[in-house]
């Protein structure tokens, strides 16, 4: 018997004074996509985290099949049919996918433990229902994140869920495989289950889900169909209008101040990760790296960063050589960076948002005077970049860690951005952003780029690429397949991440 409704009632969920929900009325209707969608900090994991049994809520009811339920933690949740997908899985990676799924399966959430030939043939009958082309002998370390998702999927599905939450699920995904989990939830949904999804992509949003569900600062707004608009959809859920195009005046390049040259990055295992890369950025212009996921982009960052080994070529910003310097003098040299998992190299999550606001600069004036901090200048700066970029915090003394995932990214984009710079270098800069924030750090870059600083974007998102950059280079393998005027058609950039030259040749070998 599965879950056939889902209702919450007057959900509240407070940490300390704040509400991060307040009195939410959801129902989640058997077989059908509901989407959540609502600015960063709208509550949206913190509701699905009281759903799932992780937070038991400060005041409100959960109700399945019109009866209360009481979870105590998520071993109730999934004993109920709700299971959940989070955005950082939670896979032993040297262990096969038969033994992940078998792993701290609870006896009584599906009526007995598994054995792992039972769990294998589970798995290969899950991924024949639904075609996710699982292999249950994988080892999950070899495994594409793609491919590790439809692992935490079929965990949930072996559970016997019947509720699935997708909490951001596409953050982390390929454009291909983003499209392949769109038709996974599709199926899912025609074999009953019902899906509660978190996107910040309107366009994914749109297309799959049945009903929509706007949050703003912990209370719902409305209900809205799939055939609003994103213009509609963007403005209701952060309460004005929002342009979704960024409509920047053509750049002004001036001198060419930072030059690559042949930069080669030799992994383990004797393999070039990044091949040979040459390319310049004059001050004034955004050069935007694209490219699928895994073609070396983390590599080259981390190179010129000074954070990867085994480094040949030359990187030379303002005359002078970068390569072989510790990163803190990288730093130093005047280059902002933001990296792309703000978690790992971003921020300190302990540390609160107004240290991790002055994490670079907090020995220097005016944050301090000799050895000494002025706790009074860094929380000056705290408070003005809290309302600059719209941080949602509930202050400026709250943990990095405990504020949401686009909050995080806002509070490193604010810190990197706040300083006189001689070269900014972001990749996937609005990853898990809201889009009224986009907006806003999208204007934020093209500012930067005017007042004359080399911009170098990643990203994998091609309509940021296609918004952002003055010149696109694409990366492939580890090599640059062209350098290419902005107003390059999608198609053509969309071969070239596929490893076709702009002029149709094929750089694979
Ligand atoms: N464990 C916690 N302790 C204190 N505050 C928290 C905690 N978890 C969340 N919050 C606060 O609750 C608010 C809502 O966070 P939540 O993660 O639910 O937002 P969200 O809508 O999922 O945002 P995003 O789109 O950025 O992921 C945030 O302002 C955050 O600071």
């Amino acid at each position: 018997m599965g879950v056939v409704k889902l209702e919450l009632k007057g959900i509240s969920k407070a940490f300390g004074t704040f509400y991060a929900n307040q009195d939410i009325d959801l129902v989640v209707e058997s077989g059908q996509i509901h989407c959540l969608l609502g600015e960063n900090g709208a509550g949206k994991s913190t509701l699905m985290n009281v759903l799932y049994g992780l937070y038991e809520p400060t005041a409100g009811q959960i109700l399945v099949d019109d009866k209360p339920v009481n979870f105590r933690g998520p071993g109730d949740a999934m004993a109920a049919g709700i299971g959940m997908v989070h955005q950082h899985f939670m896979l032993v990676p040297v262990f096969t996918v038969a033994e992940n799924v078998a792993l701290g399966a609870e006896p009584t959430s599906f009526g007995g433990v598994l054995s792992i030939e039972e769990t294998r043939k589970k798995i290969r009958e899950i991924s024949d229902k639904y075609g996710f082309d699982v292999d249950p002998d994988a080892l999950v370390e070899d495994l594409p994140v793609g491919v590790q998702q439809r692992v935490e999927i079929i965990k949930a599905l072996v559970r016997q869920a019947k509720v699935l939450i997708l909490d951001e699920p596409t953050a982390v995904l390929t454009p291909q495989e983003t499209d392949e989990l769109l038709d996974i939830m599709r199926q899912l949904k025609a074999g009953g289950t019902s899906i509660v999804f978190i996107s910040h992509k309107l366009r994914e949003v749109k297309a799959v889900s049945d009903v929509i569900t706007v949050v703003r600062r912990g209370k719902v707004v409305g209900d809205a169909p799939p055939t609003a608009s994103a213009t509609e959809l963007a403005s209701m859920m952060v309460g004005r209008p929002v342009s979704l195009s960024l409509n920047k005046a053509a750049a002004q390049p001036k001198e060419t101040t930072f030059v690559v040259e042949n930069l080669t990055v030799r992994a383990a295992n004797g393999t070039n990760v990044v091949d040979g890369i040459s390319f310049d950025i004059a001050q004034g212009e955004i050069l935007a790296i694209a490219g699928v996921q895994g073609n070396g982009q983390t590599e080259l960052t981390e190179a010129i960063l000074g954070i990867q080994e085994h480094v040949t070529g030359s990187v030379v910003l303002d005359g002078k050589q970068l390569l072989g310097l510790p990163v803190k003098d990288v730093l130093r040299s005047g280059v902002g960076f933001v990296p792309e998992d703000r978690t790992v190299d971003g921020l300190v999550g302990p540390f609160s948002v107004a240290e991790n606001l002055v994490l670079d600069l907090y020995d220097q004036a005016p944050f301090a005077s000799g050895i000494s901090m002025k706790p009074a200048k860094v929380a000056e700066h705290a408070k003005a970049k809290i309302e600059e970029f719209d941080i949602r915090t509930p202050s400026a003394g709250s943990a990095a860690g405990t504020l949401s995932g686009g909050n995080q990214q806002k509070v490193v984009m604010a810190r990197e951005l706040s300083r006189p710079l001689r070269l900014f270098i972001a990749s996937q800069p609005t990853r898990g952003v809201d889009v009224g924030s986009i907006e806003f750090l999208h204007k934020r870059i093209v500012a930067e780029r005017d007042v004359g600083t080399p911009v170098m974007i990643v990203s994998t998102e091609l309509d940021e690429v296609i918004e952002l950059a003055d010149r696109i280079a694409v990366l492939y393998k580890g090599k640059l397949v062209g350098i290419v005027p902005a107003g390059t058609p999608r198609d053509t950039l969309g071969l070239m991440m596929a490893g076709v030259g702009p002029e149709g040749g094929s750089d694979d070998q």
